[in-house]
């Protein structure tokens, strides 16, 4: 039967030059390079419902979509990442908690693992994409594979090549290549390896090996950090961030962490969506990095979410689901069992009226979403230009359980640039290259809270989804640049007196907590903490934007 079916499915139509494997000492025979849709389904799906969660494939959904599991590991692993050190590397890289050396000899070693790994599978999946939609600056990408779920998720979201562009541009070298072995443990004898994931990149010679991790995410995160490398070289700089246009063509970017409303607050019917997650702002303007969404689906409803609800049909790959019954396939979305962090990936055109190509011009707006755990940020302020550059630096949110691995309930966080994880260099050269780009371009800049109102985490409640879709709305019809505001204490923030569809008792985060002196005190004890946060770009920042901070 698997003889027939490998028969019947090999197709060489797009087969990989021998030598593009050879060169890697790859001599798996049953490769299979950007496999359509149907393909991938069908490997899938034989083995669904395994009873070892470690190897089960998955089956597909009520609604078309393929359902898969990553087994132990359902978020990303930074803590696990690492990065060759070697004389190119040593002076430009931001050394430290995000960036943890490795040496080339310890890489090698996990990248022969991963290749045997890779020799001895029933198949290997070969993935060529682009990262990127600007022509002029689009990266090559290659990643080779054993999951069919992890092929279809880097076909959704790489930027697919045409068949003419598979044979012009991915017959030779490519830019940037993945070797996932993630089925395969990280050998912990291994000079480097902290545990039985390791995530390994080499950007002197771009590559990457995946051991010991299954979650998908690594692979898209994984590109956009070696974008943050080369791109900012070329002045482009690298946003962890989604980006949408208006009727009038205005691009706003929605900056934020995991969890803050990147996806969600993008996906909306008045505006066509650019991108949900990466992008890259080059003199040309805004474009996409990925070809796809990755949305979280925890709690999902029609209601609350109905182009991402939509999108879950053939082609998407939902990630660590459970059903509400086997037999109807129906996902519960509610169900957290196997982690907070499911997901579903879709193409960008699953979106309807998303932007093909994935481009707009230099952003009206851009938004910085906090998904404040203490509850004491206001809803949305406006900020100067020098506090612009402050909250990028702080990038202060707080983690939401699920998207890496450990994070069990809200932690208040700074994380530079809003993806302090994907930074190989120093925050303060992508902060310059943003408070540049908004000088140049006139940008306006506005903090948004996501987070909780009515008290801190376990007392008030997260901001509703309606109110905060209210705010974009009065953003981006000009509404509330042209009004008045209030001055927000401590933060020294201008907030809005009034913003259409919103009470106006929530604007003013005190007057949403029955104990105001707590509130004070919270607030206070928040500006403490991005006080001391700050200490550490002391020296790098001017004393204008180290001025825009929070006074106690
Ligand atoms: N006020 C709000 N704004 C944005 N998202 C919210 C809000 N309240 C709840 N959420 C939920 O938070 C999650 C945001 O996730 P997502 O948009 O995928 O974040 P990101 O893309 O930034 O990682 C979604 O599950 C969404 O339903
Ligand atoms: C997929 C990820 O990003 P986000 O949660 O921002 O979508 C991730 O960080 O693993």
């Amino acid at each position: 039967m698997l003889h027939h079916l490998r028969k019947f499915m090999y197709s060489t139509s797009k087969a990989l030059p021998l030598e593009q494997l050879t060169r890697w000492g790859l001599h798996n025979t049953a490769v299979i390079r950007n496999a359509s849709t149907p393909e991938l389904y069908e490997i899938h799906a034989m083995n669904p419902f395994s009873a070892d969660p470690e190897t089960r494939q998955g089956s597909i959904s009520n609604t078309g979509a393929m359902v898969a599991y990553s087994g132990k590991r359902t978020g990303r692993s930074p803590k696990d990442k690492r990065v060759v050190l070697d004389e190119q590397t040593e002076q430009e890289i931001w050394w430290g908690n995000v960036n943890i050396p490795i040496s080339k000899k310890s890489h090698n070693l996990l990248e022969q693992i991963a290749l045997k790994f890779l020799n001895t599978r029933p198949r290997l999946f070969v993935v060529d994409g682009y990262a990127g939609w600007d022509p002029q600056s689009r990266l090559r990408i290659r990643v080779f594979c054993t999951r069919a779920y992890h092929a279809l998720f880097m076909q959704n979201m790489l930027i697919k090549p045409t068949n003419e562009q598979l044979k012009k541009d991915f017959s030779d070298d490519v830019d940037f290549h993945i070797f996932n072995a993630g089925p395969m443990a990280a050998p912990k004898l291994v000079e480097g390896v902290g545990s039985e994931t390791c995530v390994s990149v080499n950007l002197t010679d771009k590559k990457m090996v995946i051991l010991g991790t299954q979650y998908a995410g690594e692979m898209k995160k994984g590109v956009f950090g070696v974008t943050h490398y080369m791109f900012p070289k070329q002045g482009i700089l690298t946003l962890h961030s989604s980006a949408n246009e208006g009727e009038d063509g205005d691009v706003t970017l929605l900056f934020g962490l995991s969890g803050t409303g990147k996806t969600t607050l993008s996906a909306d019917p008045k505006r066509k969506l650019i991108g949900d997650d990466e992008h890259g702002w080059s003199d040309n303007g805004i474009f996409n990095i990925e070809g796809g969404c990755y949305a979280k689906c925890v709690d999902l409803t029609y209601e609350k979410e109905p182009e991402i609800y939509d999108a879950i049909k053939f082609g998407a790959v939902l990630e660590n689901i459970e059903f509400l019954s086997k037999d109807s396939r129906e996902v519960d979305y509610n169900n957290i069992s196997i982690t907070e962090n499911t997901r579903v990936s879709y193409p960008l055109d699953f979106i309807p009226g998303a932007k093909n190509p994935a481009v707009g011009g230099h952003p009206k707006n851009i938004l910085f979403l906090t998904c404040d755990a203490y509850g004491v940020l206001p809803p949305v302020s406006l900020l100067t230009p020098e506090q612009a550059m402050y909250h990028f630096i702080t990038g202060y949110t707080a983690k939401v359980a699920g998207t890496e691995m450990g994070v069990k309930e809200p932690v208040a966080t700074f994380s530079a640039c809003f993806g302090e994880a994907f930074l190989p260099l120093h925050p303060t050269l992508y902060a310059t290259m943003l408070a540049d780009k908004m000088k140049q371009h006139g940008t306006k800049c506005w903090l948004i809270n996501t987070g909780w109102s009515g008290g801190k985490y376990g007392v008030g409640k997260r901001m509703s989804l309606k109110n905060t879709r209210s705010i974009i709305d009065a953003i981006h019809s000009g509404e509330l640049a042209n009004g008045e505001f209030d001055n927000f204490e401590i933060f020294n923030l201008r907030i809005p007196k009034r913003v259409t569809g919103v009470p106006d008792q929530i604007l003013h985060p005190k007057n949403t907590w029955t104990n105001k002196s707590e509130f004070d005190r919270t607030l206070r004890s928040l500006g403490e903490k991005f006080q001391q946060n700050f200490q550490k770009y002391q020296n790098k920042a001017s004393p204008e934007v180290i001025n825009a901070g929070p006074k106690l």
